[in-house]
C-alpha cells in the first residue's frame, strides 16, 4: 500500500521538519499537536520554532495545500512520533507523552497502517508503545502477536539531525530502520525514501533504540574526556586547547573541545536513559554525565578566585567589580539558551557577586527573564572596555573575531580557548 497520507505527531524541532520534508515532496501531510499556537502559526503559513531554510519550506507547503495542522488526529497511512522524551525524577525516561501520542492515535488507525516512533527513547519503548496500541484497539493485530502478518507494523527510526542543520541532514544522514518485524522496516524504509537522499540502514527496534542513545553518549564521554583533561591541564598550567590540538595530530585519536559544561536536550539528557536501565552496566556514561554536569561549579569556583585576585591587587571594594560573561546560548552561533550550562553560570555569578555582571549575547535582543534584574546586556566592545574580571562561556563567531592581543584584562576564565 502507498502512503497517500503521512501524519506527524508533535510539530516541534523535530516533527515540523519531518512533516515539511514529506509535504515537499507532494505528500499530503497532516501535522497534529497539542499546541494550538503551534498548530495556527503552521497553518499560517508560518513556524513558532528557529531552524534556518525551515520557514520557506513550511510556507510553501501550506500554499500549496500539502501541509495542514491540527490538534485532532485524523486517519492516515502512516504515523510517525515525535513528542518530547525528557526526564523525571532521578534522570528515569517520562514516557507520558509518547503515551499520550500513542493512545490519541489509536481509535483512528485503519488495518495497514505504518506507527513510527521516532522520539529519543529507552531500550523497550516501541515494544511498550505497540502495546498500548493493542491494548486500545482489540479489533486489530500488533507485531507482537501476529508477526509479519500483523494489521499494523511499528517501527523505531530515531532522528540525528543537528540543530542549526536539520533542513540538510534529515535529507542527508543515514537513517537507522528498526522495525519489529523485517515488513514493519520495509514498510518504514519505504516512507522516508520519499524524501531521503541518505541509506535506511534496517535492524530491530531494540538496536536502533540503543544506536540513537549510543551515538549521543559517545559524544557525551568524549566531551567529558576533553572537560576532564581541562581541569588537569590547569593545575599545571598547561594550554588544554593546544595539548588537545597536538594529540589529535594522532592519526587514532579525536579528542572533542572542553567548554563550560553540556548543554540541549539531547546530550545531557539521553545517556541517562541508559544508565537508568542500567546502572550497573554503566559505569563510565554515569561518570561522563557526572564530569560534565559539574563543570559549570568549577567554571564558578575559577571566577570567584580570579576576582578575588582583583580585589586583593587592588583598593576596589567588591561592589567596584565588574564581571563580563560572553555567551549564553547552549552552544555557538545559534540564539538556543535552553538547558545552556553558560545561562546558569552567568545567573549564579550575578547572583554572588556585589558588583555589577554584563552579559554579551549577539544573538538575543534582550536579557531572558532568569537574568532580568541580575545582569546588564551589554555590547562586546562595551564589556571588553569595562569590565575587571572576563568570562569566556560560549565561542561565538563575533567573539572568536576578537583578537587575544585586544584583550588587556589579567583575569580571564577563558572556558573555550578563544582569548588564552
Ligand atoms: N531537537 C533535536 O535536535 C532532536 C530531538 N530529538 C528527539 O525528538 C523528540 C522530539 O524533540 P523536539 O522536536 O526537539 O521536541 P519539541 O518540544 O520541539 O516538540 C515536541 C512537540 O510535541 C508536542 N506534543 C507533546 N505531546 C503531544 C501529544 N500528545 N500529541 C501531539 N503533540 C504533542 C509539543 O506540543 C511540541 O510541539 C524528543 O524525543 C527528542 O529527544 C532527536 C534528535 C534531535
Ligand atoms: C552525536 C551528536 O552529534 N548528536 C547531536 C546532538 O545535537 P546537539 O546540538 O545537542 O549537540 P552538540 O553540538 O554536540 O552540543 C551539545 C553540547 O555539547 C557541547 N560541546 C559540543 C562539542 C564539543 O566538542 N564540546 C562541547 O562542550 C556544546 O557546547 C553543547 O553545549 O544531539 C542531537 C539530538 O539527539 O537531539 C543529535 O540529533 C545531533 O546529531
Amino acid at each position: 500500500m502507498s502512503f497517500t497520507t503521512i501524519s506527524v505527531i508533535g510539530l516541534g524541532y523535530i516533527g515540523l521538519p519531518t512533516a515539511a520534508a514529506f509535504a515537499s515532496r507532494r505528500k499530503r501531510v497532516i501535522g497534529v499537536d497539542v499546541n494550538t499556537h503551534a498548530v495556527e502559526t503552521i497553518n499560517r503559513g508560518e513556524i513558532h520554532i528557529v531552524e534556518p531554510e525551515l520557514s520557506s519550506v513550511v510556507k510553501t507547503a501550506v500554499e500549496e495545500g500539502f501541509l495542514r495542522a491540527t490538534t485532532v488526529p485524523v486517519e492516515a497511512d502512516a504515523y510517525l512520533i515525535a513528542v518530547p522524551t525528557p526526564f523525571k525524577g532521578e534522570h528515569e525516561p517520562d514516557m507520558a507523552y509518547v503515551e499520550a501520542a500513542a493512545k490519541s492515535i489509536a481509535p483512528v488507525l485503519k488495518k495497514g497502517a505504518l506507527v513510527i516512533l521516532e522520539s529519543t527513547s529507552p531500550v523497550g519503548a516501541t515494544e511498550q508503545m505497540a502495546q498500548w496500541l493493542a491494548e486500545m484497539r482489540p479489533d486489530l493485530s500488533f507485531p507482537q502477536q501476529a508477526g509479519d502478518q500483523a494489521d499494523i507494523n511499528v517501527a523505531y527510526c530515531p532522528e540525528r539531525v543537528l540543530p542549526g542543520q536539520v533542513m540538510v541532514e534529515l535529507i542527508k544522514n543515514d537513517r537507522v530502520i528498526g522495525g519489529m518485524t523485517p515488513t514493519c522496516s520495509a514498510r518504514a524504509s519505504e516512507l522516508y525514501n520519499i524524501f531521503l537522499e541518505g541509506e535506511c540502514v534496517v535492524t530491530n527496534s531494540r538496536t536502533a533504540e540503543m544506536c540513537k542513545l549510543t551515538e549521543n553518549s559517545f559524544r557525551d564521554v568524549n566531551i567529558a574526556f576533553a572537560n576532564e583533561l581541562s581541569l588537569i591541564c590547569d593545575e599545571w598550567q598547561i594550554n588544554v586547547w593546544q595539548l588537545i590540538r597536538l594529540a589529535n595530530r594522532h592519526p587514532r585519536v579525536n579528542i572533542l573541545q572542553p567548554g563550560p559544561g553540556v548543554g540541549g536536550h539531547c546530550i545531557a539528557v539521553d545517556p541517562w536513559f541508559i544508565v537508568a536501565q542500567n546502572p550497573q552496566q554503566s559505569r563510565l556514561i554515569r561518570t561522563a554525565r557526572e564530569v560534565n554536569d559539574d563543570k559549570p561549579r568549577w567554571v564558578i569556583e575559577r571566577v570567584k578566585a580570579a576576582v578575588a585576585d582583583c580585589l586583593a591587587a587592588s583598593d576596589r571594594r567588591a561592589s567596584e567589580i565588574k564581571i563580563a560573561c560572553f555567551g549564553l546560548a547552549f552552544k555557538p552561533n545559534i540564539d538556543d539558551l535552553r538547558e545552556s550550562p553558560a545561562m546558569g553560570i552567568a545567573q549564579s555569578l550575578a547572583r554572588w557577586h556585589g558588583g555589577e555582571t554584563l552579559v554579551v549575547e549577539p544573538n538575543v535582543e534582550r536579557l531572558p527573564k532568569a537574568l532580568e534584574g541580575l545582569c546588564v546586556l551589554a555590547s562586546l566592545e562595551e564589556a571588553l572596555a569595562s569590565a575587571d574580571v572576563l568570562v569566556m562561556l560560549v565561542d561565538h563567531r563575533e567573539f572568536k573575531a576578537v583578537s587575544g592581543n585586544a584583550v588587556t584584562q589579567r583575569y580571564v576564565v577563558d572556558t573555550k580557548g578563544v582569548w588564552r
